[in-house]
């Protein structure tokens, strides 16, 4: 039993007046808020540190951070991401091969929940010797690096495989979610769902965040 996450991803959002625009997604039914991390290295792009997100905290301490670093080496950002205030530190397996189970112990130590994340082209077995040991797979369902592409379906064979093998684990997607594709999604076992285009751009937010909600709890 899993419950619904919806998590707005603010790489979609005004940054000159992020803290606001992350109050409204609260205001229009966001459970948790996603913060992209992108290092110009890993991915194609650069985007927020631990400043931006240590001011954003200060401004809104009750908003969980959901934060999804897209870089290498994330074990160097650990602690500037604890004490900037972050509440979930998502890093990439394909950046941490071989330092995976300590990078775990030492986001735990620091405070915060630990999520693993895999790109498309990764096999989710890759994942899988962790997720018993980790509070969230995020399952990418696009090349990161951008908002805006189109769902890769075949990533969601790997929500189902996870879903089968761990009832309780959080299963997050991130890429391309649509209204239109949310049942496959959350058919396929998952409860955490980022979207920025769609929920940014939409003239009713909480009618989308409402929408996708319902549909994992229908599934999940
Ligand atoms: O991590 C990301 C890109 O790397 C974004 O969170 C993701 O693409 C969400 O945006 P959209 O809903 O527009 O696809």
């Amino acid at each position: 039993m899993v419950t619904p996450i919806i998590s707005p991803s603010m790489l979609s959002s005004n940054f000159a007046d992020l803290s606001n625009e992350g109050q409204r997604m609260i205001d229009n039914g966001a459970d948790w808020l996603h913060m992209d991390v992108m290092d110009g290295h890993f991915v194609p792009n650069i985007t927020i540190g631990a400043p931006v997100i240590k001011s954003f905290k200060a401004t809104r301490p009750h908003a969980f951070l959901d934060c999804h670093l897209m870089v290498s080496e994330p074990e160097k950002w650990v602690d500037d991401f604890a004490d900037a205030g972050a509440d979930m530190f998502t890093f990439h397996i394909e950046a941490s091969i071989d330092n995976t189970g300590l990078l775990i112990e030492k986001i735990k130590k620091a405070g915060m929940k630990v999520g693993i994340a895999i790109k498309p082209k990764t096999p989710v077995e890759w994942v899988l010797p962790y997720a018993d040991k980790i509070d969230m797979v995020l399952v990418m369902t696009v090349e990161p690096g951008f908002g805006g592409q189109s769902l890769i379906e075949s990533c969601l064979l790997k929500c189902k495989t996870l879903r089968e093998k761990y009832p309780n684990l959080n299963i997050e997607v991130d890429g391309g979610i649509l209204v239109s594709n949310i049942d496959q999604c959350a058919e396929a076992g998952a409860n955490v769902i980022v979207s920025g285009t769609v929920i940014f751009k939409s003239p009713e937010p909480a009618k989308v965040i409402s929408t996708f909600k319902e549909s994992v709890a229908k599934f999940n």
